[in-house]
């Protein structure tokens, strides 16, 4: 840990030199875009494919967008390229349900041209039919009594690799029959920092005890001759005795962690239980942007900051542009009220209150470009990638960097220019700078609009504000308006003024 790999020394590499790299990968690679491996990608394949190969567990920290999912993914698809029989070999946790969605479609992309299979427990659909894409139950489909002597038959993997939540990995580690990470040979915990942050029914420590050597499994080891004409369909995890390995279980479950804010402090690493650990980082800095990153602060009175918006927003035309406020209420009212001003491209919210299937649609719409403005809470914060996100605006300064960072890293994707911008009241212009230079920035430029363009909105604006607050009557609940007026009228007031500042 004390002399990472600095993955700044790496260049680009074109597939077509990259040692070892099978040709059938290759060929999946192409067809989705990528002719050469980035510099994060290079570094990770180094340390795992070819002599010495996942000897270490790896800690990668490097940028937003610097395309750390592949830098993971290739190399795991590779070295499970050669299994012989389905067994789930690769867990990959991650926080949230569309961040695992990502993940599984770029896992997808590569993992069948090696005839591997890519499963997902993320809770999107009801856990039966979860079930029936993880496990199979091969007498039942050949319509034959299971075999007593052969019960490890009876239920099979039907996926070579996971990527879960771990809220439904839990689900399916505590109820699914048939649902084993005996047999796991890689874990990685993408967004580390925040998965740890947030321990969710222990799921890590459960992991961990599963996939480390038990009485179980030694008896397993004595039985497995008789169990089975497929020894090889139990894994036997056993002590190593030699230099290093001295009390660690063999075959060792690998474990890759990732973050472009990954923490170094041991004693939250100490929970993963890392061997020989290998932090590959990028530069000097503890935590790095985009290199095409251009911030902005847009100084501007608090009650003004709606109109500055406004006028920011036209000023870029439309152009994909995610707009982060610092509540599930805040992101409600100001797309709400940015809706009212008649703007000519389409604003949406996205955030952690709205229901899966409006979270989906919202994204689905952004994506695709018919969203041109989202408005979102830090659930669109972490790792989520939309091509052609030109613009983040920060509603609200972020207090700490690791949320500017993840939050301005929504643009200047895989080495693509992008800007962020930060809207600050005076008083809050040094605190920012502080902030920066936590990431090496010393000076951030001002970004201007024009005072008439905010005199202009000063009228729309009032009137906005009036749509404002008839909607919100009109979407009241009916008993509000006999029996708890008094209270609702105070509390439609607070609202309408928050939705001011
Ligand atoms: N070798 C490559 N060639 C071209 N594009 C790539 C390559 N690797 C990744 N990308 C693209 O770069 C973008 C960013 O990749 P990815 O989401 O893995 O970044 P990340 O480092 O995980 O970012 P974050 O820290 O925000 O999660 C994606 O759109 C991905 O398709």
């Amino acid at each position: 840990m004390r002399s990472p790999v600095d993955v700044d020394e790496f260049d680009e590499c074109p597939l077509s030199l990259l040692p070892s790299l099978d040709p059938r990968l290759e060929e999946a690679l192409q067809k989705m875009g990528v002719s050469s491996l980035f510099p994060v990608q290079l570094a990770v394949w180094q340390e795992t494919i070819g002599p010495g190969g996942f000897e270490r567990d790896l800690c990668i920290n490097s940028p937003t967008g610097s395309g750390k999912t592949l830098s993971y993914a290739l190399p795991i698809v590779q070295a499970l390229s050669t299994r012989k029989i389905r067994c789930l070999r690769a867990l990959v946790v991650l926080p949230t349900r569309d961040l695992a969605l990502q993940v599984k479609e770029v896992f997808a992309a590569i993992a069948p041209a090696v005839g591997l299979r890519v499963g997902l427990a993320v809770g999107q659909s009801s856990i039966a039919d979860e079930i029936s894409e993880l496990i199979k139950r091969p007498y039942l489909e050949m319509r034959v009594p299971s075999d007593p002597e052969d019960r490890a038959f009876e239920f099979q993997s039907s996926v070579d690799i996971l990527v879960a939540t771990p809220g439904r990995l839990m689900d399916h580690i505590n109820t699914t029959k048939g649902f084993t990470l005996e047999h796991l040979c890689y874990l990685v915990v993408d967004e580390t920092d925040r998965l740890l942050r947030e321990a969710y029914q222990s799921w890590l420590p459960m992991v961990l005890q599963l996939t480390s050597l038990n009485a179980q499994s030694m008896i397993a080891y004595a039985k497995a001759p008789v169990l089975s004409p497929l020894g090889s369909l139990t894994t036997i995890r056993r002590c190593g005795v030699e230099r290093g390995f001295k009390d660690k279980v063999f075959p060792r479950l690998v474990k890759m962690i990732v973050s472009a804010t990954l923490t170094q402090d041991p004693s939250k690493l100490f929970q993963l239980d890392l061997h020989h650990p290998l932090f590959l980082a990028t530069g000097e800095t503890r935590y790095k942007l985009p290199d095409k990153l251009e911030s902005y602060k847009l100084i501007c009175e608090s009650k003004l900051k709606p109109l500055y918006l406004v006028a920011l927003l036209e000023g870029l035309q439309g152009e994909k542009c995610i707009v982060f406020t610092s509540s599930v209420d805040s992101t409600h009212r100001l797309s709400t009220v940015l809706n009212l001003f008649g703007l000519p491209f389409k604003i949406s919210e996205y955030s952690g209150r709205q229901p899966q299937s409006v979270r989906s649609k919202m994204l689905k719409g952004f994506r695709e470009g018919k969203i041109q403005v989202l408005v979102a809470t830090d659930a669109m914060t972490r790792g989520m990638d939309v091509e052609g996100v030109r613009n983040v605006v920060n509603y609200d300064m972020p207090v700490y960097i690791k949320k500017y960072i993840h939050r301005a890293g929504r643009t200047a994707r895989a080495g693509q220019g992008g800007r962020c911008f930060t809207l600050l009241r005076n008083d809050q212009v040094k605190p920012f700078k502080k902030l920066l230079q936590k990431v090496g920035i010393d000076t951030c430029s001002v970004h201007s609009v024009s005072a008439d363009a905010v005199e202009r909105l000063r009228p729309i604006y009032s009137s906005a504000l009036e749509k404002l607050q008839e909607l919100m009557e009109s979407r009241a609940p009916k008993r509000h308006k006999t029996g708890l007026k008094f209270v609702k009228d105070r509390k439609r007031k607070t609202s309408i003024n928050s939705a001011k500042q």
